[in-house]
This record gives C-alpha cells, sequence and structure tokens, in this order.
C-alpha cells in the first residue's frame, strides 16, 4: 500500500469517528494529515464537503503553501492556511477542525480573557499531564474572514508539537503527532467544554457545582 493510501485511510477512520459524534455541521470542520516531510505535503479535506460522507473524493494532496500537488478539480479546505502554519512550525502530524455548538459557546464566554483554563478534571490526564489540581488552557482568538489575516494571528499560538486554539464563535483547531493523538485531545477538549458549558448552567440555577 502506498503511503499516500495508508494515510488515507488513517485520515477517513478520524473523519469517521468524528462524524459518528455529529461534530461535521453544515459542511463545518476541516481535517489533514502529513505525507511526507521533505518536500511538505499533507492530505486535506476538500472544501466544501459533507464531511459525514465518505467518497473518494474527500480529500486532495496538497504541498506546503497549500496548493494542490496533484491534478484534481478538487478545492482543498478553506482554512488550508491554518494547516500550512502548523505542518511548517512544528512536527505535528494531524490536525482536526470541528465546529460544535459546546466549543463556540465556551469561545464566547471567555473571549475577553483570550483564553479558558481548566482544572480539576480527570480528563486532563488525557494531555499526558499527570500532576494533582494540572490546569490546561486554550488561547481564543478573533475570528477572521480573511484567511491569511486568521492564519497569521493563529500562528502566533502554534508553538509545539501538540497545541489548541479556539477561534471566536467559529470553532477549535488541535493538532498532534499522529492521528490517534490529536483524536484524543480533541475529545478531551471537547469533554471540557461540555462540561464547562453544564456546570456554568447548574452554577447560575443555584446548584452547588464547584
Ligand atoms: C459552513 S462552515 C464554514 C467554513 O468557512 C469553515 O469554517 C469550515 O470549517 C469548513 O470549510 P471547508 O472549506 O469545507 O474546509
Ligand atoms: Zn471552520
Amino acid at each position: 500500500m502506498s503511503l499516500v493510501v495508508q494515510k488515507w485511510n488513517e485520515l477517513a477512520e478520524v473523519k469517521a469517528e468524528l462524524a459518528a459524534r455529529d461534530w461535521f455541521f453544515a459542511t463545518s470542520g476541516n481535517l489533514s494529515i502529513k505525507v511526507t516531510n521533505d518536500p511538505l505535503t499533507f492530505l486535506v479535506t476538500a472544501s466544501g464537503k459533507d464531511k459525514r460522507k465518505q467518497t473518494d473524493e474527500d480529500f486532495l494532496l496538497v504541498d506546503g503553501d497549500g496548493n494542490p500537488a496533484e491534478d484534481t478539480h478538487l478545492k482543498p479546505s478553506a482554512e488550508t492556511l491554518l494547516h500550512v502554519e502548523i505542518y511548517r512550525r512544528t512536527k505535528a502530524g494531524c490536525v482536526l477542525h470541528v465546529h460544535t455548538v459546546d466549543n463556540n459557546l465556551i469561545s464566547d464566554v471567555y473571549a475577553q480573557n483570550g483564553e479558558a483554563v481548566f482544572s480539576g478534571q480527570e480528563i486532563i490526564k488525557a494531555f499526558g499531564i499527570w500532576e494533582e489540581n494540572a490546569a490546561v488552557r486554550i488561547p481564543i482568538i478573533d475570528n477572521d474572514a480573511d484567511i491569511p489575516t486568521l492564519a497569521a494571528k493563529f500562528a502566533k499560538h502554534v508553538d509545539g508539537d501538540t497545541g489548541a486554539v479556539l477561534i471566536h464563535n467559529h470553532g477549535i483547531t488541535v493538532w498532534g503527532r499522529d492521528a490517534f493523538e490529536v483524536k484524543k485531545h480533541l475529545e478531551a477538549w471537547e469533554f471540557l467544554f461540555r462540561w464547562q458549558v453544564k456546570r456554568l448552567l447548574l452554577q447560575r440555577a443555584g446548584l452547588p457545582v464547584g
């Protein structure tokens, strides 16, 4: 099996799992997986598709500038430049971007702080952090319809082989060394967002949550 086919299958599997979670509302979301380092090439979702469907036009191979590296009628994701920033700056192997109601709510509630911080949760261990009372933070950046502008703001927070950024009232972009790691991190973030949204509601209702 060629490397591209192997990576295609890996990304298709993650895409199917996120689809099963119903994390691709209204064609939102984009995913990518690195294929080669030198030169940089990666598979990225084709733009505007319903990512819940599985077809042989789901992904296309792009180069280090995010342009198609093959002859195709498919258009790379509108947000490919964000993926480019990650692959150029880190050793990440996979990038996932989803819009969920909870990640949008958290991005809005904490927008003024420029970050959301979570602590006191066992699932933080999914990030490989084992200390008692550990806290994790996720930066929140303003959304921008101009993708190069958004990518420049986003790039300021890309400083490790794993990471995540919330885009205000838009969604989350998470990256990791491989598909397994990034999916685990995405699931942990979404767990924390859902937990926090529910806690805020229960607190508002006067119920005794910590
Ligand atoms: C209808 S979702 C809005 C899109 O602009 C975008 O945010 C998105 O996540 C999907 O765009 P795509 O070009 O299909 O990768
Ligand atoms: Zn998006």
